[in-house]
């Protein structure tokens, strides 16, 4: 029989007792903030579960991890404390097992709607990076930029291509982005342009959330990596295409990308999408030996983007893609971002890159979509060749099992005018 919990939990929802992603919130501004799980329509508080000594495993049982404002302290205790926290979870939320079902105070202590609690970003991220993992998306990207002849750089296929990016401002989903101002190219004999960005787009990705991470000059093995990853979320990485365009030679992404980064409040860890593992693209030329691992896995997750501009009633299906049709996996993006010895620290965030299918319908942003605003894209009867001031944009990503999904909610944000 299929795990069910005592919590009505909708066929739909994205949070039955099989996904329990961890998160951060409060119940109200005046309280603290504390780690919780989400269960269908409720989030359950980690600290009451602590506090009421239910964590009885080996490693939990005298730890202070979930009296923290953030994940980062669980993050670091590893697998064998994260499976500790989940079977523990899925048996007290079970059907079966009375000591929360049957205790109606201890209920009422540790279990908030969810519609009514601040969510808050779920770790303190020391460092960001965002890789550039999808063919599709790498592929369109050098054809627009750099022209079709050589549309692929000559190390795509060798390593994953990543740049650092700016922790400090990483949001939760629902917080406003504010249109960028910087340079752009200049036209004809003028200075270059300078004023509110007129690209803006949006890019789909997920981004990987790092567990224990490593001690600076001690890479981590490809086939270790896998120990390091938490889970995932959905992850925005908001930019600013003609500031990119003009400011990225030769040093990469800068201020057409540091502006906000959105993302989804609830990890879904890699425990709870094991079920929707699935292999990972053969990879020519094979990776060298520090890339190859003995068992390259993607995982089956739908992704989808939607954009509601301001003042209309619906929202707008604007792409449909897949986390599995990344080209380097997550463990060698981790693999890779430490051969160096750069050290990974709990709470890090490796965002995968825009993820782009190989059909027109599933490219991962506007750049894409609208190759470059040439081919300008309809939405319920108006036009957005990139996002406009009141647009607001909705990922959403689910993995669809037998009766039920493993979800990850929804990662949106709202572009207001340049103050
Ligand atoms: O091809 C380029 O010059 C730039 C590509 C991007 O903007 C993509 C980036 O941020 C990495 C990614 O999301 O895949
Ligand atoms: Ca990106
Ligand atoms: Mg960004």
């Amino acid at each position: 029989m299929a795990l069910k919990s005592f919590i009505e939990v909708h066929p739909d929802s994205h949070f039955p007792i099989q996904n329990l992603p961890f998160g951060v919130f409060r119940p109200d501004t005046a309280s603290l903030a504390r780690p919780g799980v989400a269960i269908g329509d409720y989030v359950l508080d980690l600290s009451a579960v602590a506090s009421a000594s239910i964590f009885d495993g080996p490693i939990l049982k005298d730890s202070d991890c979930f009296h923290q404002p953030n994940l980062n302290k669980f993050l670091a205790l590893g697998r064998p404390a994260w499976k500790e926290a989940r079977a523990t979870l899925q048996r007290i939320l079970s059907s079966t097992e009375p000591v929360l079902r049957d205790n109606a105070a201890f209920r009422e202590k540790s279990l908030f709607l969810m519609s009514k609690v601040e969510m808050l970003l779920p770790i303190a991220i020391g460092d960001y990076t965002d890789f550039f993992s999808s063919m599709h998306h790498a592929k369109n990207c050098g054809t627009i930029f750099r022209g079709p002849q050589n549309p692929m750089p000559q190390n795509w296929f060798h390593l994953p291509i990543a740049y650092h990016g700016r922790a400090s401002s990483v949001v939760i989903t629902g917080t406003d982005i504010s249109r960028p101002r910087g340079q752009g190219y200049p036209s004809g004999n003028s200075p270059p342009y300078f004023g509110p960005t007129q690209k803006l787009d949006f890019e789909l990705e997920m981004a990987a959330v790092v567990g224990p991470g490593n001690e600076l000059g001690k890479p981590i093995d490809v086939n270790d990596a896998a120990e390091h990853i938490f889970g995932l979320v959905l992850m925005n990485d908001w930019s600013a295409r003609d500031i990119q365009a003009w400011e990225y030679v030769p040093l990469g992404p800068f201020l057409g990308k540091s502006f906000g980064t959105t993302i989804s409040p609830w990890i879904v860890t890699l425990d709870a999408l094991e079920s929707f593992a699935c292999a990972a693209p053969e990879q020519d030329p094979k990776p060298l030996p520090y890339l190859a691992e003995k068992v390259s896995k993607n995982y089956d997750i739908s992704l989808e983007v939607q954009i509601k501009p301001d003042g209309q009633k619906d929202s707008c299906v604007v792409t449909r893609s897949n986390f599995k049709n990344l080209y380097w996996t997550l463990t060698q993006q981790l693999a890779h971002h430490t051969i160096n010895g750069c050290n990974l620290r709990p709470g890090d965030l490796l965002g995968t890159g825009t993820i782009s299918g190989p059909e027109p319908e599933s490219m991962g942003c506007l750049l894409e979509l609208t190759w470059n605003g040439q081919k300008p894209l309809s939405l319920n009867g108006i036009t957005r060749k990139f996002l406009e001031d009141g647009d607001e944009v909705t990922f959403t990503g689910v993995c669809k099992g037998d009766g039920y999904n493993v979800g990850f909610g929804t990662c949106s944000g709202k572009v207001v005018p340049s103050p």
